[in-house]
């Protein structure tokens, strides 16, 4: 089974407000709401996929609960732990550009660290467990080291998608992926990187710092995946870019789902571009169809 766990879930309240001015009177010009937190669009992309998983982590108060509809709603199992402060709202204002506004999320205590742990000793040898999404501040910062160290020596994959210095300490424990942006891979080593060549090379001591698989997504400039000495480029398909806003889950969603159905590497990068992309272009998350759609315009190269 794949678990994905998002300590900090959100209502994502998408805002379009073509001319935004600040310290002025705005008013939203089209607005959506999505349930979102990076491991619940995973969940969700996976669903989509027709790929079962369990949605783990915190929820509280009527923004959790409409969280939870959601995801039942469209038949995705969950194990939330319930928590007494509200899910946080994150805005996402749509302008020329897109701009994040991510909200702290409920304080979380010991008593809803140990809440979950035990959810999680439910996960057996050859199950994938996903950790997204950022870390909130009430919990410590080496949680999903801890985890990654203790369900990777139980024979479960684990796959973190974080950034910054949750990041440079978890690939210690040998995670089965991290999937940092080019940007967050500037972040790990303090360098701007400006070149393929620069991304390659320090893609490559990603992979020697302890992962088993990194995958360096460039939003428009497609995908790199790094594999013992080998690197694989992803190209990206073309299109108008809607809401890019859990383009990296998706991407997530559609290596994990493929990978766990195929064991196929190259097959699974194809359809991780793929599915990120149609994410980037459609409103809400990737579907069956727009992924289906856009599977032939993303090739693979060795390099
Ligand atoms: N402008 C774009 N055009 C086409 N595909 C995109 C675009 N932006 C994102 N994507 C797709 O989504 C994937 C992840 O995007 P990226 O922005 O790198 O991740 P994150 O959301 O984690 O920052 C890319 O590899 C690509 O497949
Ligand atoms: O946990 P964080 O880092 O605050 O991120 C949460 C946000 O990330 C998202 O999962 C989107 O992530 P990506 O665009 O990186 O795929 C949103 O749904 C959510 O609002």
């Amino acid at each position: 089974m794949i678990y994905t766990v998002t300590l900090n879930p959100s209502i994502d309240l998408i805002v379009e407000v073509p001319d935004f001015q600040l310290n002025h009177l705005n008013r939203i010009e089209r607005e959506s709401k999505f349930p979102g937190g990076k491991g619940i669009n995973v969940s969700r992309v996976l669903n989509t996929m027709g790929v079962p998983s369990v949605a783990l982590g915190y929820i509280g108060g009527f923004t959790g609960a409409y969280i939870h509809k959601a995801l039942e709603s469209e038949g995705i199992q969950t194990d939330f732990v319930n928590v007494q402060e509200d899910s946080r709202i994150n805005i996402k204002l749509k302008t020329e550009n897109e701009t994040e506004i991510n909200g702290q999320g409920p304080a979380l205590t010991e008593q809803n660290m140990q809440e979950l742990y035990k959810k999680l000793e439910n996960l057996q040898a050859g199950d994938i467990l996903i950790l997204a999404g950022s870390i909130p501040p009430s919990l410590p910062k080496s949680f999903y080291c801890d985890i990654t160290a203790k369900y990777r020596i139980r024979g479960v994959k684990v796959v973190v998608d974080a950034g910054g210095k949750v990041l440079a300490d978890v690939l210690q424990q040998k995670p089965f992926l991290v999937k940092p942006n080019h940007h967050e891979l500037s972040d790990l080593f303090g360098v701007a990187i400006h070149t393929m060549d620069d991304i390659i090379s320090y893609g490559k001591k990603v992979l020697a710092m302890g992962a088993e698989h990194v995958i360096v997504s460039m939003a428009g400039d497609g995908a790199l995946l790094f594999v013992n000495d080998e690197v694989y480029k992803a190209t990206v398909p073309q299109g108008d870019v809607v809401n890019s806003v859990g383009a990296g889950d998706s991407l997530v969603a559609g290596f994990i789902g493929t990978y766990a159905q195929k064991q196929d590497l190259r097959k699974a990068l194809q359809v991780a571009v793929a599915t990120g992309s149609a994410t980037a272009f459609s409103k809400d998350l990737a579907s069956k169809n727009m992924i289906d759609f856009l599977m032939d315009q993303v090739a693979i190269k060795k390099i």
